[in-house]
């Protein structure tokens, strides 16, 4: 049988990358995506934005829903300050054993703690589990129709404390509609949407910015 797309971008990554340098895997990921095969990374354009939207909130605790490759992982944990962490979850155990391999290449694996299983599953457990009290930052991007169950649930758990940022993917490629009349209708969040384009190509796309206002 033949190699997955994930298996194929990891052997990108081990061909073009150095081994420690966050940096070099992001543009070997990127440079594969753009040239060789598309995947759904956030992408570097989305990236530039992403970047920006962290070093403002510089969290300690930060959440990511959706790993995949952990390209968006890589992109995080680069950026949190020595005793931040990154937990991030993924249900897709062949997307997972892609994705430690891709962050442990970077040289991140101490800043990021990779959870296999189901958002809605996990979510409950972070107190517990992982001594989580709330988290500054959470990016979603996994199942655009878990975008709002999930947040919801984070409120629930307790999860958010008054400035919280969450930063949602795809919001108009392939959209998440319901999602952005969650947050834009809802007194409890502040949000702001940047428009930029769907990961390596010229159509529409953005990122949705909602603070948390407790
Ligand atoms: C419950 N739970 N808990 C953890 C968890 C983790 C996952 C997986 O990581 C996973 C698997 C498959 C799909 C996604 C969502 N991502 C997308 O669907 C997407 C699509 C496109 C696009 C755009 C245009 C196209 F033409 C085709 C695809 C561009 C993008 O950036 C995307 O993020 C996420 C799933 C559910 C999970
Ligand atoms: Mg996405």
């Amino acid at each position: 049988t033949g190699s997955s797309r994930p298996q194929r971008m990891l052997k990108a990554v081990q061909k073009n990358a150095t081994k420690g340098d966050p940096k070099s895997v992001i543009s070997a990921i990127d440079s594969y995506c753009r040239h060789k095969e598309w995947a759904m990374n956030v992408g570097d354009d989305k990236g530039l934005i992403l970047d920006s939207v962290l070093t403002e909130v510089n969290p300690s605790t930060a959440l990511e829903l959706g790993t995949y490759c952990g390209y968006s992982s890589v992109r995080i944990a680069r950026l949190l300050s020595p005793d931040s962490k990154l937990i991030t979850i993924e249900f897709n155990p062949a997307f997972a054993i892609i994705a430690r391999q891709i962050i442990a290449y970077a040289g991140l694996q101490d800043k990021v703690t990779l959870v296999e299983g189901a958002s809605g599953d996990l979510i409950p457990k972070m107190k517990e589990q992982f001594g989580i009290k709330s988290f500054d930052f959470v990016f979603l991007d996994h199942w655009k129709d878990r975008y709002v169950p999930d947040t919801k649930l984070l409120e629930d758990c307790g999860l958010l404390k008054k400035g919280t940022v969450l930063l949602a993917d795809n919001v108009i490629c392939p959209g998440a509609p319901e999602y952005l009349q969650y947050v834009r209708n809802n007194p409890r969040y502040e949000s702001r949407y940047y428009p930029s384009n769907l990961e390596y190509t010229k159509v529409e796309d953005g990122l949705e910015k909602s603070v948390f206002l407790g």
